[in-house]
């Protein structure tokens, strides 16, 4: 079996002047397989992301990345990080800068991880939609905005939108548009990791479909590793393989998807299932 990309060990967190939010919280995530973190509101759930994504630090208790622990301290380690892990959060109205061209919306993670050598060179090992052009510190500033240019044009098309979106504003976009958006620019740099906070739950019945087809393609034409928080077990059932379910900080069932959401053990998992709006109907 691969070694985990992403780890939890015996995490403990707790706000300043709060009650603690996680206690004792383990698991481990593997390369291509998904995960759903699934829990009641309060649970934790996105205190526990927020520690995958390096944005707080453990009280005690370690995440690691890679098999070494998450470190953004150091600009290397940081780069690498970023480069391998990108989010979705769950409101796209939020989220994207409306102030932005979605070029340079979904362009940003190629700027801020330098493209030309964080993003380049790994293009030369990865065969992949977004091309494999090698950008080096010594290519010039056309080129540069060329190949950033390519790449953004590569991402919308992968999620469903023409290359003319790059030139509007968000605010000329649908809730599933813009939530398309985001994910274009979540993948633009070929992350291994995705950490999704509940990404389909604003937006109506329909769309929510689409964008859980759309991230299910992506995911297996990738290879993409999800980590997702939702309250839709029907989304994590068809999006995950695996799934946690958190009680009040403490991981009380994980294993398979199908194992725990067809028989569960634990009663807190067998209130949240008969909580849920309907069963899922399984993986499709
Ligand atoms: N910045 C903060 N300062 C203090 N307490 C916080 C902070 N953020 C969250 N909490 C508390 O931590 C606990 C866990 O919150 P968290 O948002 O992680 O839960 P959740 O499972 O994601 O809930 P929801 O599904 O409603 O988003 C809650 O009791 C919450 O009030």
């Amino acid at each position: 079996m691969s070694d985990p990309i992403l780890e939890a060990r015996d995490v403990h967190f707790g706000y300043r002047h709060a009650a603690p939010v996680l206690a004792g919280v383990s698991f481990a995530v593997r390369p291509g397989r998904s995960m759903a973190l699934v829990g009641e509101s309060g649970a934790g759930k996105t205190t526990l992301l927020r520690l995958l994504l390096g944005l707080a630090r453990p009280g005690s208790g370690a995440i690691l990345f890679d098999g070494r622990e998450l470190d953004l301290r150091d600009r290397a380690r940081r780069l690498e990080f970023r480069r391998g892990v990108q989010t979705v959060f769950q409101d796209p109205y939020s989220s994207l800068d409306p102030r932005q061209r979605v070029s340079r919306i979904v362009a940003e993670p190629l700027r801020s991880l330098g493209l030309g050598s964080a993003v380049a060179d790994r293009d030369t090992s990865r065969s992949s939609g977004l091309g494999s052009a090698i950008v080096g510190p010594d290519v010039s500033r056309t080129d540069r905005q060329a190949e950033i240019r390519r790449r953004v044009t590569a991402a919308l098309d992968s999620v469903g939108l023409p290359a003319d979106a790059a030139d509007r504003y968000p605010h000329e976009f649908s809730g599933g548009q813009r939530q398309r958006i985001a994910i274009a620019r979540a993948i633009v740099c070929e992350p291994r990791v995705l950490l999704a906070d509940e990404p389909v739950s604003a937006l109506d019945v329909t769309t929510r479909v689409r964008i859980v087809d759309l991230l299910a393609e992506l995911t297996r034409e990738r290879g993409l590793t999800v980590v997702m928080v939702s309250h839709d077990l029907g989304v994590v059932a068809t999006l995950c393989e695996d799934i946690a379910v958190l009680e009040r900080g403490r991981i009380v069932e994980r294993g398979a998807i199908d194992t725990v959401l067809g028989s569960p053990s634990h009663p807190y998992t067998r209130r949240l299932i008969a909580s849920a709006p309907r069963l899922p109907s399984g993986r499709s």
